[in-house]
């Protein structure tokens, strides 16, 4: 019955998700590759245990990918790279690395946090690490930590990195509100292309595009649906008598009350300027027959006003289930048909009229 507006919202997520997807195999491809490389390097120029160690990193990061691949959970993907990473920068930072560059690599962190992480929860962790940085460089007599460095490179570690994560952060949150923007965009354009701005019904393309995937519905599982095509009787004599205002109006008023007697599942449209389409999802013939003559009656007795005016508003409308059709247009035509027969038998009518349904008329008078 609505316009359902998450289309944009659901493709800008499944594009993100496919780009996260692509950089998180590219980033743990590339981390095993420096640590092959500098772990080799670290082996060549004697120092051992710290290719060991770098190797060691080999394996968490490789586990991790395999456990992607096995388990498909994304966000814990994304955790355990973090965790692997943010403790072999912790280790760098202790160690020292290589001629004490290890606190180098740290920088690699906060683009990375903030891209694959919230801004909090980028945010907490960067905290976190800083917190850890700032005990290594202050108590290097802790079981672990063999680095040692001086005053200066302290200041400018942190005064940089500090540097970095407040401009991380910025580009990031404004990347955020310029996706949010564009998404909110376009879910506004994809609501106006789908939606009628007079009566903020479906309108026709958005109702041609449902009809052929219940159509395709149809032909998989053999779900029947109907239609009721619609017109206001006598519409030119309202505008022309009451002005086009009143016109409007009545539109509007009538696709309110359309909308209380369908069900959730049903979707009316705007077809044309006063002609209106319903389509019924797993209903018959005689359902629809039912629910047209309904709308119809309800129409009749509502009383329509412009301006302290009374305005005569009656309907006529064309049935059609699709156990009698072959395809969409046949539908549509057939239901053109049954309206322009109820037209012809002297309007406020529906058409078919089938014998059931008359008989139930005749017992309900
Ligand atoms: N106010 C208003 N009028 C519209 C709109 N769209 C179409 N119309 C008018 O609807 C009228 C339709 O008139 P006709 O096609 O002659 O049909 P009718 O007067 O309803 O007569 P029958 O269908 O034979 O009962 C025309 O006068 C159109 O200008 C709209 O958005 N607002």
């Amino acid at each position: 019955m609505t316009v359902t507006t998450s289309t944009s919202h659901q493709a800008a997520g499944a594009r993100e998700e496919a780009q996260v997807s692509r950089l998180l195999t590219w980033l743990s491809i590339m981390a095993i590759s420096f640590l092959i490389g500098i772990g080799s390097k670290a082996w060549f120029a004697g120092h051992h245990t710290h290719a060991w160690v770098l190797w060691s990193f080999v394996l968490l990061v490789a586990a991790n990918m395999a456990y992607f691949a096995k388990s498909g959970n994304r966000s814990r993907q994304i955790g355990g790279l973090l965790s692997v990473v943010g403790l072999l920068f912790m280790y760098l930072i202790a160690s020292g690395g290589e001629s004490n560059t290890g606190p180098l690599w740290f920088y690699v962190f906060p683009p990375l946090l903030f891209f694959l992480t919230d801004l909090k929860t980028g945010t907490a962790v960067l905290l976190f690490c800083y917190l850890i940085a700032v005990i290594v460089f202050q108590f290097p007599g802790l079981p672990l930590i063999t680095a040692e460095y001086s005053m200066d490179f302290k200041i400018r570690f942190f005064a940089t990195l500090t540097f970095e994560s407040i401009l991380c952060f910025v580009l990031e949150a404004s990347r955020l509100k310029a996706r949010n923007e564009l998404v909110e965009l376009a879910e506004n354009h994809e609501y106006a292309a789908k939606t009628d701005e007079l009566t903020g019904l479906s309108n026709r393309r958005d109702m041609q595009n449902r009809l052929l995937s219940e159509f395709s519905r149809y032909q998989r599982s053999g779900h029947h649906f109907s239609i009721v095509l619609i017109d206001l009787d006598l519409f030119k004599s309202i505008n022309d008598q009451f002005g086009h205002d009143a016109g409007d109006d009545v539109l509007r008023t009538f696709s309110a009350l359309m909308q209380t007697i369908i069900r959730q599942t049903d979707i009316a449209a705007r077809w044309g300027g006063e002609e209106f389409l319903i389509l019924l999802p797993d209903t018959s013939l005689l359902q629809a027959l039912t629910l047209a003559e309904r709308l119809r009656s309800e129409t009749a007795r509502t009383v329509f006003s412009f301006r302290d005016s009374r305005l005569p508003v009656t309907i006529s409308a064309g049935v059609c289930s699709i156990a009698k059709a072959c395809s969409v247009d046949d539908l549509l035509k057939q239901a053109d048909v049954n309206l322009y027969s109820a037209k012809e038998a002297g309007r406020n009518r529906i058409a078919p009229r089938v014998r059931s349904h008359i008989a139930n008329e005749a017992d309900r008078a």
